[in-house]
C-alpha cells in the first residue's frame, strides 16, 4: 500500500480529511484508504497495482459490474457529441420515458446530479404540494447531506459520531421528525400528535446505510396507509434500491406503490446522477410548470445520459436479477456457515443484490439500536484481514455491501474462501 500511503498523506494537505466524502477515509475501521487506479467487472485495482474483488461497486450503481463494455461504449459515443448543452436533448426523453417504463409509479421525472438533490427536492416538493412544514424520517437512515435530512442520519455521518451535523440551524431540524426504523407504533404516535402538519415521510425501503435492514413484513404497507389516512407524501428513497433491489426497484419487489420516488447513482451507470418523480398531478407542482422551484445547469447532462441508458437498457437483460439475487444469498449464507463453523456470533440480511453482515448474536437486525450495538472491533478486524486476502468491503460497518452480475460463481466461492481463513483467525 506504499502508493495509497502517499498519496493519502499528500491528499490531506489539500483536501480536507484527504476524502472528497467522509466514507472513504477509513476513519471507521482505521488504517489508509485504498487510492484506486482502475477497476474491472468485480474487481478494484489499487494504485499500488493490487487487485480487489469489490463489494462496494462504488456504493452501489454498478449493477453490471465496473467498466462494463455497453456503458462505456456509450459514454465513448456520447462524448463524441459534446459534453454539456444546458438545452434539451432527446436522451433526456428518452431517459424519462425508460424510468417512467420500469417504475410505473414514476409517472414524470426531473433528473438531477446526485441523490442528495433527488431527495432534497422531493422534500421541498412535498412541503410545497401539501403546504405542511414538518417530514418524517428513521433513525439511521441516510438521504443525502441535505439540511432537513441530515438529522440521526447514517452512513458516513454515523461513524463520525455525528448523526446530527453542527451547521444546521435548530429552526431548520425542528422540522424533521426522527422515528424507529420497522417500528410502525413509533410512526402512528408521531402522526397521532401532529400528522395534519406533516408533509411527507420519506425512507429507505431496504436501509443500507446502517448496514442493511430490509423492511419487516408489513412496514412498508402501513407507511403507505399511514400517508393515506393524513394526506402526507410517501417518498422512496431509492437511492440505493433502484433498480438494484428488483428492475423495478424496492417498490416492485415488495409491492408499494410511493407518491414520490427518489433515484441516484444506479441511474448513471456510474455517473453523477439523480433523478425524482411520482404522480404527474405532484410533480406539475415543479418549475416551469408549478411554483416549486427547482434547477440545475448540468441537470439532464448528456454524457451521463447515454450511461445511464445503456445501463438500464442491459440490466433488462432475462435472468439478470434472479442470478444476483441468487449469487447474494449464496454469499450471505456463506458467510453466516463459516461464521458459525469457527464459532462467531454473526447475523446476515440479504435483499436483492444487497447484503448485510453483523457481528452480533441477535437473530435478526431490524433496527438502528441493534446496529449500531454489533461488535464494531471484531468487524475492524475482519475488514482489514480481508483486505489481505484481497476482498474490498466497504470500510465501516454501517454500510450494505452490493453484489454486481461480474460476481460469478467463481467469484463467490474466491471470497468464502478468503472468510474462512479471516474467521478461523478472529
Ligand atoms: C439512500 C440514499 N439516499 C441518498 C443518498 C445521497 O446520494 P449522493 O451521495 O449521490 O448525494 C445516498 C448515498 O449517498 C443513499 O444511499
Ligand atoms: N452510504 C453512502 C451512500 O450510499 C456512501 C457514499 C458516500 O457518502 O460517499
Amino acid at each position: 500500500m506504499q502508493k495509497s500511503v502517499q498519496l493519502f498523506e499528500r491528499a490531506q494537505q489539500h483536501i480536507p480529511g484527504g476524502v472528497n466524502s467522509p466514507v472513504r477515509a477509513f476513519k471507521a475501521v482505521g488504517g489508509t484508504p485504498l487510492f484506486i487506479e482502475k477497476a474491472d467487472g468485480p474487481y478494484l485495482f489499487d494504485a499500488d497495482g493490487k487487485r480487489y474483488i469489490d463489494y462496494v461497486q462504488s456504493w452501489g450503481p454498478m449493477v453490471l459490474g465496473h467498466n462494463h463494455p455497453a456503458i462505456r461504449q456509450a459514454v465513448l459515443e456520447a462524448v463524441e457529441k459534446g459534453l454539456s448543452f444546458g438545452a434539451p436533448t432527446e436522451a433526456e426523453v428518452l431517459m424519462a420515458e425508460l424510468v417512467s417504463q420500469l417504475v410505473p409509479s414514476m409517472e414524470m421525472v426531473r433528473m438531477v446530479n446526485s441523490g442528495t438533490e433527488a431527495t432534497m427536492s422531493a422534500i421541498r416538493l412535498a412541503r410545497g404540494y401539501t403546504g405542511r412544514d414538518k417530514i418524517l424520517k428513521f433513525e439511521g437512515c441516510y438521504h443525502g447531506h441535505a439540511d432537513a435530512l441530515l438529522v440521526k442520519a447514517g452512513s458516513g455521518a454515523l461513524t463520525l459520531g455525528v448523526p446530527s451535523s453542527p451547521g444546521i440551524p435548530a429552526d431548520f431540524a425542528q422540522h424533521t421528525l426522527t422515528v424507529e426504523y420497522n417500528n410502525l407504533d413509533s410512526v402512528r404516535q408521531a402522526f397521532a400528535e401532529v400528522g395534519e402538519q406533516i408533509a411527507c415521510i420519506i425512507v429507505e425501503p431496504v436501509a443500507g446505510n446502517m448496514n442493511c435492514i430490509p423492511p419487516v413484513e408489513g412496514f412498508l404497507q402501513g407507511l403507505r396507509e399511514i400517508c393515506d389516512q393524513y394526506g402526507s407524501i410517501l417518498i422512496l428513497d431509492e437511492v440505493m434500491t433502484g433498480f438494484r433491489v428488483a428492475l423495478g426497484g424496492a417498490q416492485a419487489h415488495y409491492g408499494i406503490t410511493p407518491d414520490l420516488t427518489c433515484l441516484g447513482k444506479v441511474i448513471g451507470g456510474g455517473m453523477p446522477v439523480g433523478a425524482f418523480g411520482g404522480k404527474a398531478e405532484i410533480m406539475r407542482h415543479i418549475a416551469p410548470t408549478g411554483p416549486v422551484y427547482q434547477a440545475g445547469t448540468l441537470s439532464g447532462n448528456p454524457v451521463a445520459m447515454a450511461a445511464g441508458l445503456a445501463s438500464l437498457t442491459a440490466i433488462q437483460q432475462a435472468g439478470l436479477y434472479q442470478q444476483l439475487s441468487h449469487n447474494t444469498e449464496q454469499l450471505a449464507k456463506g458467510f453466516k456457515a463459516i461464521a458459525d463453523k469457527h464459532g462467531i456470533p454473526m447475523s446476515i440480511n440479504y435483499a436483492g443484490s444487497m447484503f448485510g453482515l453483523f457481528f452480533t448474536d441477535v437473530e435478526r437486525v431490524t433496527n438502528y439500536q441493534q446496529a449500531i450495538n454489533c461488535n464494531q472491533a471484531q468487524f475492524n478486524h475482519f475488514y482489514h484481514a480481508m483486505l489481505t486476502e484481497g476482498v474490498y468491503l466497504a470500510p465501516a460497518s454501517y454500510e450494505a455491501g452490493f453484489v454486481s452480475a461480474a460476481h460469478d460463481q467463481v467469484i463467490i466461492e474466491q471470497t468464502l474462501a478468503a472468510a474462512d481463513i479471516v474467521l478461523a483467525r478472529l
